[in-house]
């Protein structure tokens, strides 16, 4: 970390530090200190979602093989050019071909081959007439809708009628035409999403080298927090920022495990984090780290030592921590202010850019928009604010009030409004920068 490792509002465990840090300073020096995760080779629908460590070569053609793009039948064009459906061109049907087919019948002149869509094109063949151009094999000269039941070895003597000319070609899908050995089908960064998956199988990876998702662990802490779905007791709430940083974490592209409700007991909690670092490449706490006298992660990460604890000017999210656990390669660590929003604000700004950085992502920022906010706004000085808004149209509105326990109002929100620093007061029709709470 740059500035000094030490703590910077009081707390068990931390001496306190006057120095307050801006929003991009702390982001800026967490993310100086992440880096992609190593690469490693996945099996494919494993690596649903990462990013390509290297580019991906095919070493074959696609498609493999000159095959039929419908079902009908393989001939050779001379046969047909005078065709008509009044003087159709009879062709002895030499063979019948479904898609996988090792042994091709050969096609001579005056033959054709039944072939059906995917299906390798016979040696000899020249083009593939569609059934519909034919009589189907029913020896009655009219234009047949289907193959029938027929095939195998008792189409062979049979003849089929073809009903007009089948130029050069028609209906082959030419080997290589879509994707040639050598060709570099995906480049190193690309995101593997369904139809990427499928070109790799369809070049016939079974295993891709990604960057992988980073395992999160999310921890919150407070002896208050009850399970939810549990009796709730006397002073006691339902812990949703395990949840909603969890879920946060899994929307940014991590595998969130959720260790939810550590009581503010620096023995328990020691407990839980020895169990948990050896499944995380980020931890994420919540709670604990302001000024109060039970503010164990404080105390907890004091011990490990390589936390720094500071406050921010920004509103909410005033105190987090930063830091590796287990020295300078240890496991990453953010520790999040309790109060919901503030929680999930901290996670939007600093969490989501750490795990997209290990993700290898080129941006790791959600998308800032300008915006005319439509009511006036107030801020505390010297702090930069994030109001909770709805976005629609170049136009922002506040959704509920500055309180960082508002989390109905934060679930009907898609945006954060930005009020800089250096303003206290803005009057409605006010431009503004507003981060976008979807890409
Ligand atoms: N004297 C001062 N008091 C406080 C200050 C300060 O500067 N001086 N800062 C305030 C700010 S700002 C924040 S943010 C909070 C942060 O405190 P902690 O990180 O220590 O969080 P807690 O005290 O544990 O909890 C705060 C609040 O949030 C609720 N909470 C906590 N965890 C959860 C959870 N998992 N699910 C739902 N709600 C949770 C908790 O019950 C508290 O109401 O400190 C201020 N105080
Ligand atoms: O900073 Mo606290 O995070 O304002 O609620």
């Amino acid at each position: 970390m740059t500035g000094k490792t030490d703590g910077c509002c009081g707390g068990a465990g931390a001496p306190a530090s006057p120095r307050m840090w801006t929003v991009d300073e702390h982001l800026a020096d967490v993310l100086s200190h992440m880096a992609p995760l190593p690469a490693i080779e996945l099996p494919l629908l494993e690596a649903q979602g990462c990013r390509l460590a290297e580019d991906a070569v095919a070493e074959v053609d696609l498609p493999p093989f000159d095959n039929s793009s419908m079902d009908g039948y393989a001939l050779r064009t001379a046969d047909t050019a005078r065709a008509t459906g009044q003087y159709p061109s009879v062709l002895a049907v030499v063979g019948d071909i479904a898609a996988g087919a090792g042994e091709l019948p050969k096609v001579g002149p005056g033959q054709a081959a039944r072939i059906m869509t995917g299906a390798p094109v016979p040696p000899g063949a020249e083009a593939v007439a569609p059934v519909e151009w034919t009589d189907g094999g029913t020896g009655t000269g009219l234009a047949a809708d289907s193959m029938g039941a027929q095939g195998g070895d008792r189409a062979a003597d049979q003849e089929v009628r073809v009903l007009r000319p089948v130029g050069e070609g028609a209906h082959i899908r030419r080997r290589g035409s879509d994707v040639t050995a050598g060709d570099t089908v995906l480049t190193a960064g690309t995101v593997l999403g369904p139809t990427q998956l499928g070109l790799l199988a369809a070049i016939g990876r079974g295993t891709v080298r990604v960057r992988p998702r980073p395992r999160v662990v999310v921890l919150s802490t407070g002896s208050e927090l009850v399970q939810p779905g549990e009796p709730i007791g006397p002073g006691q709430i339902s812990d949703s920022n395990s949840f909603t940083l969890t879920a946060a974490a899994r929307d940014a592209g991590a595998i969130a495990y959720r260790v939810g409700g550590v009581p503010d007991d620096a023995a328990v909690l020691r407990g839980v984090l020895e169990d948990q670092l050896g499944r995380a490449d980020l931890i994420v706490t919540s709670g604990g780290v302001s000024v109060g006298a039970y503010d164990v992660v404080k105390e907890v990460f004091a011990d490990y030592g390589g936390v720094d604890f500071r406050r921010l000017r920004m509103q909410p999210g005033k105190p987090q921590g930063f830091g590796r656990i287990g020295g300078a390669d240890g496991v990453p660590l953010l520790t999040l202010p309790g109060n919901p929003v503030s929680a999930y604000i901290s996670f939007e700004l600093f969490v989501r850019p750490v795990i997209r950085t290990m993700l290898g992502a080129a941006d790791v920022h959600r998308p800032v928009v300008r915006a005319v906010c439509t009511t006036a706004l107030r801020s505390p000085a010297g702090r930069r604010q994030f109001l909770r808004g709805r976005y629609a149209d170049g136009e922002v509105t506040p959704v509920g009030g500055e309180g960082s326990h508002l989390v109905g109002a934060l679930a009907r929100a898609d945006c954060l409004i930005t009020v800089p620093e250096d303003e206290t007061a803005l009057p409605a029709g006010s431009t503004v920068d507003v981060v976008l709470l979807a890409d």
